[in-house]
Formats: C-alpha cells, sequence, structure tokens
C-alpha cells in the first residue's frame, strides 16, 4: 500500500499546498457532503492550490454512504473530465472520507486522494490507515479496499463547527484508543470534559496523541492481519447495534454504536479475560452518562448475534471479538459462546 503522511497543520493553506504540490495531477476535484460544502469548503475554497477545483457534494450521514452515492461519485468524476491523474481532496467527515477514498480508489482503477477530516471521528480514526468503503446490504463496510490516502491534514480549526452529539461520537473512538494503549491517555479521557464547550486547545494534543496510536497500528499492520483488529474493539457488537439502527430506520452515530459496542466488550474481557472490574464499571459509567442507551429487549439478541456473523474479523463462520486483558493489554481472535453473548446484552441494558 501507498504510504500516507499524516500532517498535523500550524497553517492550512501551507499542509494542503504542499500535499497537492505532491501529488501532482491534471485535474483536481473535491468532495464534500451538504454540510461541509457549507461549513468547512469557504475555509479551503479561496486558497491558491484550490484554483479551478472541480466539486461534487454528497448528502450527508451515513445513510449516504451507499452504492447509490458512490455511483453519483464516479458519474460527476467522469463527466467532468477525471483522468487516472486526476486528483480528489475528501472534505468531510468519516462518511465523506470513507466513500470519497473507496470512489478515487476505484475510478479507471484508482486515483491518488488526499483526506482533510472535519470531524473529531475523522480525524482521530476514520481519515488514516486506508479503510475505505461504503455500507452495503445492512452491514456496516461491506463492500471496499484498503488504499491510504496519500495525505491527510488535521486542523481542529474545523471542529469549530461541530454539535456535541457528533463531538461525543467521536470521543468514543478516542477512549477505544486509550483502551488499546495506555492507562494514562484512558484516565485523561474519563476526566475531560467533552460535553457543552470542550477546550479546543487541551482537544489539539489530545487528538494528536490519539492519531498516532492509530497511525502506529496501521502502519505495523496495514491490512488487518493481526494487531490492527485491536482498533476494532467494541465494533462486533458496535456495527451490530449500528446496522440494527438502520434496519429499524432510526440510524445513530458509530461513535454512540462504538460506545455501546464497548460496553458489551468489556464485559466480555472482564469475564473472559480478567480485564479490571474497576476499570470496566468506570468506563461502563461515563458510557451510560454521554451516550445513554440504544432500547433492545432479549427479543433483539437473536438478530444482533446474527449481524455479527458478518463481522470481518470472522473466520469460518465462528465470531472473532478484540477483548482487553487490561488497558493496553490487547487480546485478538476471542470467541465468545451464546450464553457470553446474551450476558453481554444483558449486562448492557441492566448493568452499571
Ligand atoms: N475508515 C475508518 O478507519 C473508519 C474509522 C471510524 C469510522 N469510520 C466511518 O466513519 C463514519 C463516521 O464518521 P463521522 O462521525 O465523521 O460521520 P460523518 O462524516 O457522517 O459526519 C457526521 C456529521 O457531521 C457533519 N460534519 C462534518 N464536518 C463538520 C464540521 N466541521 N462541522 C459541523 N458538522 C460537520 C457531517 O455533515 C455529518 O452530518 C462512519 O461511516 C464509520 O463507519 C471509518
Ligand atoms: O481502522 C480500523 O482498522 C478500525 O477498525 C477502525 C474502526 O473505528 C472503523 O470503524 C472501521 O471502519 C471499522 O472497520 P470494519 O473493518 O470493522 O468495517
Ligand atoms: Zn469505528
Amino acid at each position: 500500500m501507498e504510504k500516507q503522511k499524516v500532517i498535523i497543520s500550524e497553517n492550512l493553506e501551507s499542509a494542503l499546498d504542499g500535499a497537492i504540490a505532491e501529488c501532482g495531477y491534471d485535474r483536481l476535484f473535491v468532495l464534500v457532503d451538504e454540510t461541509t460544502e457549507r461549513l468547512c469548503l469557504p475555509l479551503v475554497a479561496g486558497m491558491e492550490c484550490m484554483n479551478g477545483v472541480r466539486k461534487i457534494t454528497i448528502g450527508a450521514g451515513d445513510t449516504a454512504k451507499t452504492l447509490d452515492t458512490l455511483a453519483h461519485v464516479w458519474t460527476e468524476l467522469g463527466r467532468m473530465g477525471a483522468t487516472r491523474h486526476s486528483l480528489m481532496v475528501n472534505l468531510g467527515g468519516g462518511m465523506v472520507t470513507d466513500l470519497g477514498g473507496f470512489a478515487a480508489s476505484t475510478f479507471k482503477r484508482g486515483i491518488s486522494y488526499i483526506n482533510i477530516p472535519t470531524t473529531l471521528l475523522s480525524m482521530v480514526d476514520a481519515s488514516v490507515g486506508g479503510k475505505t468503503g461504503i455500507n452495503f446490504g445492512g452491514l456496516k463496510n461491506e463492500i471496499g479496499v484498503f488504499n491510504n490516502a496519500r495525505s491527510v491534514i488535521l486542523d481542529t480549526q474545523f471542529l469549530r463547527t461541530m454539535d456535541s452529539r457528533n463531538m461525543c461520537s467521536g470521543y468514543a473512538e478516542m477512549q477505544k484508543h486509550g483502551l488499546i494503549d495506555n492507562e494514562k491517555m484512558w484516565t485523561e479521557l474519563m476526566n475531560f470534559d467533552i460535553s457543552g464547550k470542550p477546550d479546543l486547545t487541551v482537544l489539539q494534543r489530545m487528538v494528536a496523541e490519539s492519531v498516532a496510536v492509530k497511525q502506529r497500528i496501521v502502519t505495523e499492520d496495514p491490512t488487518e492481519r493481526g494487531l490492527r483488529k485491536a482498533l476494532n474493539l467494541g465494533h462486533t457488537a458496535g456495527h451490530a447495534f449500528e446496522s440494527l439502527a438502520m434496519r429499524r430506520g432510526k440510524p445513530v452515530l458509530h461513535g454512540y454504536a462504538v460506545a455501546w459496542g464497548l460496553v458489551c466488550e468489556l464485559y466480555l474481557s472482564t469475564v473472559k479475560e480478567g480485564f479490571p472490574t474497576d476499570r470496566m464499571r468506570q468506563t461502563v459509567a461515563f458510557i451510560n452518562e454521554h451516550y445513554g442507551k440504544m432500547s433492545i429487549t432479549c427479543d433483539d439478541y437473536t438478530e444482533l448475534i446474527e449481524l455479527m456473523t458478518h463481522d470481518k474479523k470472522n473466520v469460518a463462520g465462528v465470531i472473532n471479538f478484540t477483548l482487553l486483558g487490561g488497558i493496553g493489554d490487547i487480546r485478538i481472535d476471542r470467541t465468545a459462546t451464546e450464553k457470553e453473548m446474551h450476558e453481554a446484552f444483558d449486562f448492557y441494558r441492566e448493568g452499571a
């Protein structure tokens, strides 16, 4: 896979100018969703390096992460004369960077792309590491490829317009990074005030530390053969919650589903891998306070488990979880019995 540069920007214009110049291109495209077109594009549109850029706009949110939207992007690229030597800048959250990365990776067998993440979630997680794709058949990220953006430019000034729910959503992936990496990061995350108006200067440093966790892991294991499965903590159950919510026609934000998945998978970590009970209870209390709960009953367990049978970490029909023996003590390829999964969902519904 092509190497990826992650730039923590101090000056967005010079960072973008440098990243674009390194790629070389004949035609330049920018992909935005309806919200980032309004709130984020004005921050880059006047830059000299964006002269002559052709804009493609898609709908906002995960309900737009579809084959239809992907086809629209391919169509627009073709209509506006993109060639194998064209370059696309994805300006948006994880939906835009995932779908845009996949569109770029497949158009004429692949054109270069740059990610400028504009949400907390995409800054710490989605924009880095080359997982691109779309949802398909009611399943999360069912179709996609691994292919790195040439550069990722992180600039927290975009966060000024973010609402509190989307901030919390991104914060869940930061908590995941704390849990898989180190106690100090986890403790700081548990004590930082993300609701209301978070301190963006402190958050900027935390973003840099959080994305460094992701970067280190994806550099060591770009295509998820082993260690990268750590980044999927909370996602076996989390994606099942997210898909179930989509099926019910009441989509939830990805980070909320991950937070609920963390509750289930920390429970399994405690009973099966000896994860410390106090750390598990503290994390669960934080999640209950900030993320609430998606309403499920025991009648939903079969459907949730069926959804988990589609997880990409599974082998030969066996559901694989990433669990923890402690903070930073990663245990990949762990299984659970149906009874244990039911207990984990019971704990999610009733435990604290
Ligand atoms: N590829 C990966 O490694 C990876 C990692 C984590 C998540 N993901 C994927 O990322 C997606 C979630 O990412 P997300 O939370 O960024 O979702 P998103 O892209 O849908 O953005 C959330 C909302 O915020 C809006 N928005 C974007 N930037 C804004 C800004 N600066 N100010 C105000 N509003 C803004 C968007 O228009 C959207 O409505 C999911 O599809 C998930 O599966 C991928
Ligand atoms: O980068 C990774 O690897 C991750 O698993 C990060 C996750 O936060 C992200 O949601 C990812 O898109 C999930 O991938 P999937 O392979 O489970 O679809
Ligand atoms: Zn995720």
